[in-house]
């Protein structure tokens, strides 16, 4: 699969093992950076990433920084994402099963980096089911 990874200066560190993690099981990634640890301004790195998903260059995004918030709110003002901060692998396969998340938000202070691997795999490997949800995600984009 081909996937797009992102965040800032806060995510660094963990984007360099994801990416290790995401090639070792045979995706395809587009790193969006920073290319390294200094600070930088999210949506910079965000616009791009979120962009490349919208004309299906890539099919799902990873982004990470210190809380998630800030790059989530940066990847939701275009039409075309949906995504999903979480903490924890249950919340990475919901916003999968019930919301298909084309995103995710990591909060690389709040979360361990051996958590932060195990959403991220979940969320590449879970699919949306569509049924009752695809009714209620198709109301999203208003
Ligand atoms: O929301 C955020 C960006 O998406 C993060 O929490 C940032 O990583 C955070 O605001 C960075 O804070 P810093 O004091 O400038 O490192």
């Amino acid at each position: 699969m081909k996937i797009a990874i992102g965040g800032d200066h806060a995510g660094f560190d963990y984007k360099k093992e994801i990416i290790s993690m995401l090639e070792a099981q045979g995706h395809t990634l587009q790193d969006f950076g920073p290319n390294s640890a200094d600070s930088v301004d999210y949506p910079d790195h965000v616009h791009p990433l979120a962009a490349s998903i919208e004309k299906s260059d890539n099919e799902l995004g990873i982004l990470i920084c210190g809380s998630g918030n800030g790059v989530a709110m940066t990847a939701n003002k275009h039409q075309g994402i949906r995504a999903a901060l979480c903490w924890q692998k249950e919340l990475a396969e919901l916003a999968r099963q019930h919301n298909n998340a084309n995103v995710m938000a990591i909060p690389a202070r709040f979360v361990s980096l051996d958590t932060a691997k195990e959403m991220v795999s979940a969320f590449v490997s879970t699919d949306f089911e569509g049924g009752r949800h695809q009714n209620r995600v198709d109301k999203i984009s208003c």
